[in-house]
């Protein structure tokens, strides 16, 4: 186990960050945290970063406690929403950082280089930050995290602020990064990314840890229903939530979540028997959206 929690907990006054987070997370493998706003993924990564000290419980890195000095050199971090001096060039804002990382004086110019092929920017080095577009910013910042050789990286809402293009290159990036066998720890909120990438996926929902699993041990326990209906009146609607859940509409348009798939005909003779008229049924396995929003769905965090 490259991340292991046991328990992990931080309350803030009265306010809880995170609470009773119990991890396991290998190595080699893109992990996603999900969660709406305010649910406590910055607090979790911020306490496995060392910037903020957990009220209770414990966790390992690499097989380390946290804070230990040896596993911090092996993990990297893009924080989210990260401003670099934007006066300084790409090659001056990494030799700084290399010098941060302590990064030996003689490997440094190999390793900018090498940080810069990864990311896409070997020959943008000499142009000042603020030239920048926002993805080179973003990468930029990735390969100030990668310039320790990290075995662990995390990465904080990592595209976020890019346009559909921006944000393919810096998965693409990810990906290549876990092919090479490290650890990419990634929080979004962005559910198709992490669908594409993640091989795990955990969701918060205040503070706690709501569901996790693989993309596909997550996934294959429900089906997605589709049914356009006229006709529909309360009977049809109670027979409906005995079958499935999350029930949603949208005119004549009706969505629910089921199972098992067995459970198919059954809707459709809800929905028959009762005076309905159907017109269309069609079953798709959920996506990560449909899951995230099954389990959110009772809004109450914080803003
Ligand atoms: N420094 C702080 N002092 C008090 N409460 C805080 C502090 N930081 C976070 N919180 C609270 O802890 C909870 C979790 O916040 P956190 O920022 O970890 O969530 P998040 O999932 O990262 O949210 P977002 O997606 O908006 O960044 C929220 O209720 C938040 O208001």
């Amino acid at each position: 186990m490259i991340i292991k929690t046991d328990n992990l907990t931080k309350v803030y006054g009265n306010r809880i960050g995170c609470q009773n987070i119990c991890l396991s997370i290998n190595e080699g493998q893109i992990f996603g945290l999900l969660g709406p706003n305010g649910a406590g993924k910055s607090t979790l990564v911020k306490m496995l970063t060392g910037l903020l000290r957990p009220t209770s419980g414990a966790a390992q890195l690499l097989n380390r406690p946290l804070g230990d000095l040896q596993a911090r050199k092996k993990i990297g971090f893009l924080p989210e929403n990260f401003r670099y001096q934007e006066w300084l060039t790409g090659y001056e804002l990494l030799s700084f950082h290399a010098a941060l990382y302590k990064v030996e004086k003689t490997k440094r110019t190999s390793r900018i280089d090498e940080v810069l092929k990864t990311v896409g920017l070997a020959g943008r080095e000499k142009q000042r930050i603020r030239t920048y577009s926002k993805g080179m910013q973003q990468r930029i910042g990735l390969a100030c995290a990668l310039l320790p050789d990290p075995d662990l990286l995390f990465l904080d809402e990592p595209t976020s602020a890019l346009d559909p293009l921006g944000r393919r290159e810096v998965r693409e990036i990810v990906v290549s990064l876990r092919n090479r066998g490290k650890t990419v720890f990634l929080n979004s909120h962005l559910l198709s990314e992490v669908e594409m990438i993640c091989d795990h996926v955990a969701i918060i929902k205040r503070g706690q840890i709501a569901a996790s699993g693989t993309v596909n041990e997550l996934l294959s326990k429900s089906v997605e229903v589709e049914m356009i209906i006229t006709g529909m009146n309360e009977q049809i609607e109670r027979e409906l939530l005995l079958i499935g859940t999350g029930l949603r509409r949208d005119g004549e348009r009706f969505c629910v979540s089921l199972d098992r798939e067995s459970d198919i005909p059954r809707l459709a003779g809800a929905v028959v028997q009762n005076g309905g008229f159907l017109y269309r049924l069609a079953a798709r396995r959920s996506s990560l959206e449909d899951l995230f929003v099954e389990l959110i769905s009772d809004k109450e965090d914080g803003h």
